[in-house]
């Protein structure tokens, strides 16, 4: 039986790994978990799971919670992320907490031995260097969930890294997939919302509108498996059939395909190196799907994909730059603040006016990330 902590349960891969915990009572149990401000469904999940350690974003709600669960140990803030993360009863932390708030946390797991299965892909941009060095000193392993990376994770086993030649990273394209640039112009909220094949939480989804969502994941891909920009490439396929990837150097081509079901790949974390039964999956049905398509990227198109290659390849502190400009531009996209566009012209301006730090170390980028925040909020 493997205890799990769950930081970002309330969200959407949060609730999807509640539901495989739920079809594997005798593998997994939940033994401490996080959420933000949702606390009816936080009084739901307390109630479902029985864990011994409830955090939220919030002190009054906190309160509110510990006021109605006598027995519950209680807490908030980042503080009570952290307290989550290392909870002592725990072998294993899910980290899908949304934001680089979820750095802090990640660290101290690692520091306190846990095994990572990781979804929260904005700590690993803002601070790849931090988390992997101290994964690698203290022999922590991280278990990707992102569905590229777990494709590519599996696509791996049994590999020898110098054998690959590239990583080929898929996309669906997003919402906005068939309008050009100029078409973007006057696009809603509801319609960026409106992603073709996965239901997501509200800020991935119009990172993939953007295709900033891709961005993201080719500097994911360089921390978690260890290789370079240029052997890192991105490919659009329309389907998210094939969720990923890995050419090598002999020409052979491995990928790994299924229905988009985010529960697959946070199952395989969870239960790596074995496979579990997913009855409640979709199988894949090549026949039904009939054609699959691929498109190149066009980088002119989707600006941002080009952006977060050069802020990976300058390094330092431009990724957290990168990072934090595009949850500050997302967040006031999603409140109605600002257009669509400007979501890119937000980032553009926040990484044009960085002057960037070379092996930046934690405070340095919480100071960079708040100061970046700051910097997008003078913008509105
Ligand atoms: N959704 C998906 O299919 C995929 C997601 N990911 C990654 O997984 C992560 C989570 O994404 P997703 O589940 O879509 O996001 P959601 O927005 O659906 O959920 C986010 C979760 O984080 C909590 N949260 C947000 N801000 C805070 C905060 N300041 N303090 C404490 N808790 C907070 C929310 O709480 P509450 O709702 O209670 O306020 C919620 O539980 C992201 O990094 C995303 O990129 C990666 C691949 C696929
Ligand atoms: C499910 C998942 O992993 C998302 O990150 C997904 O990749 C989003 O789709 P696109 O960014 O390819 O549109
Ligand atoms: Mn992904």
């Amino acid at each position: 039986m493997k205890k799990l902590s769950l930081l970002g349960a309330t969200g959407s891969i949060g609730r999807q790994t509640l539901d495989v915990i739920q079809q594997h009572r005798e593998d997994f149990s939940l033994a401490a978990f996080s959420a933000g401000r949702n606390i009816e469904e936080t009084r739901k999940i307390i109630g479902d799971f029985q864990p011994k350690l409830v955090s939220v974003e919030l002190r009054e709600d906190a309160e509110k919670l510990k006021a109605e669960f006598p027995s519950l140990k209680v807490m908030y803030g980042e503080e009570g992320l952290v307290e989550t993360a290392v909870f002592e009863e725990t072998d294993m932390l899910v980290n899908a907490v949304l934001g680089s708030v979820g750095l802090r946390p990640t660290l101290q797991a690692i520091e306190a031995g846990k095994k990572i299965a990781i979804a929260n892909k904005e700590t690993l941009v803002t601070a790849g260097h931090l988390v992997m060095a101290a994964a690698k000193k203290h022999n922590v392993e991280l278990l990707p969930v992102d569905s590229e990376h777990s494709a590519i994770f599996q696509c791996l086993q049994g590999e020898r890294k110098k054998n690959i030649e590239r990583l080929i990273l898929t996309a669906s394209g997003g919402s906005f997939r068939d309008r050009t640039r100029e078409e973007l112009k006057d696009v809603t909220v509801q319609e960026a919302l409106n992603h073709p094949n996965w239901s997501m939480g509200a800020k991935i989804t119009i990172d993939s509108a953007t295709m900033m969502n891709k961005g993201l994941e080719v500097i994911e891909a360089h921390w978690l498996f260890h290789l370079p920009y240029e052997q890192i490439d991105v490919i659009l396929h329309r389907e998210s059939i094939i969720h990923s990837m890995v050419e090598f150097h002999d020409s052979s081509v491995i990928a790994q395909l299924g229905t988009p079901d985010m529960r697959v790949p946070i199952q395989y974390a969870l239960s790596y190196p074995d496979r579990l039964p997913l009855p409640t999956a979709r199988r894949l049905n090549l026949l039904e799907a009939g054609h699959l398509h691929f498109q190149p990227m066009n980088q002119e198109r989707f600006r941002m994909l080009a952006l977060a290659y050069q802020a990976g390849k300058a390094g330092g502190t431009v990724p957290t730059v990168l990072n934090a400009a595009n949850e500050a531009a997302v967040a006031a996209f999603l409140d109605g603040k600002i257009t669509f566009l400007q979501i890119d012209e937000m980032v553009e301006r926040a990484l044009e006016k960085h002057q960037s730090i070379s092996q930046p170390d934690l405070e340095t980028i919480q100071q960079t990330d708040k100061e970046t925040r700051n910097f997008v909020h003078s913008l509105l």
